[in-house]
């Protein structure tokens, strides 16, 4: 019965994060329990997506539950991947603000609150940036994956004027998540395939600085595979955007190119 008051949805794509779910819950929940949060932690769940990890999360979400925790777990055992679990997410989400956050506590479960309470009707997505004032990356990041957020961020200027596209931490309303078609479920971005799909204004995405730490449990799984999903991902998000206009350049272009001919063979 609680569940139809629920209107914040946090989704949690995890794979073999056991060792983080507790920790990560819990803080979540913390942090909504503070005086200060403009969000009633009673109106959150937060659902962990997992890949048929089978390595004792199912059990620590259960044992949450028990607690009293408004927490589930979906395992998927016929799909894999970061972007797809995240949509199934959004799918199964009861709230109409959803979030979606990373399980290994890169991005701090005290910011939920800020979050979640930054979608409206009229920011329809809100994005968790490192490039914000006051906030900072952790300095055990290392080097070469700054350099690879840095060039994967900059290949995806000409699409969009969100700073930080690629942070991973960020929220969108159920209404506006209905409206994109044809996602791109595969690799690590599906932020960024929301953003041109779902056709968000500038005007109506809200930034939150947050300072990225690093992972506390287990290992990575950005893969040099991710890397070149990312690439294909951008092709298809430039044809996506661009086309129409490209279209347009080439009719223009060969009208007037019709046109000067017969300019030309009528001064014959
Ligand atoms: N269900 C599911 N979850 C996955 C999968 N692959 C990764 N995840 C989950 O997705 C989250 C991010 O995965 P990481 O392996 O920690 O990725 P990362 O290298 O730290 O990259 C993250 O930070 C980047 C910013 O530097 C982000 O750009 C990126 O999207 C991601 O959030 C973690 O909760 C992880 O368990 C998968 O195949 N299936
Ligand atoms: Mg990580």
């Amino acid at each position: 019965m609680a569940q139809q008051y629920i209107q914040y949805s946090v989704i949690v794509p995890a794979y073999r994060e056991n060792g983080n779910l507790r920790p990560l819950v819990t803080r979540i929940f913390g942090a909504l329990r503070r005086v200060d949060s403009p969000v009633p932690p009673e109106q959150v769940e937060v659902i962990i997506v997992d890949d048929n990890s089978r390595d004792g999360s199912v059990e620590t979400v259960q044992s949450l539950q028990q607690e009293g925790y408004n927490v589930r777990i979906i395992v998927r055992t016929t799909e894999r991947g970061l972007s797809s679990a995240v949509v199934r997410g959004f799918n199964e989400a009861l709230g109409d603000s959803m979030l979606c956050m990373d399980a290994d506590l890169q991005h701090p479960p005290e910011y939920v609150p800020a979050m979640l309470a930054s979608l409206s009707p009229h920011h329809t997505f809100v994005l968790g940036t490192r490039y914000g004032k006051g906030v900072e990356m952790d300095k055990n990041w290392p080097l070469y994956r700054r350099v690879i957020s840095s060039g994967a961020r900059m290949l995806a200027l000409p699409l969009t004027t969100a700073s930080d596209p690629m942070s991973g931490f960020f929220g969108i309303r159920k209404e506006a998540f209905l409206k994109a078609k044809s996602l791109n479920s595969q690799g690590f971005k599906i932020a960024l395939d929301l953003l041109i799909k779902a056709h968000i204004p500038a005007h109506a995405i809200a930034e939150v600085p947050f300072s990225f730490g690093v992972r506390s449990e287990g290992e990575s799984k950005l893969t040099g595979k991710v890397m070149v999903k990312y690439l294909e991902q951008l092709v298809e998000l430039y044809w996506y955007k661009y086309s129409g206009l490209l279209i347009f350049f080439m009719v223009v272009a060969f009208i007037a190119f019709v046109w000067l001919m017969q300019m030309w063979l009528n001064s014959l």
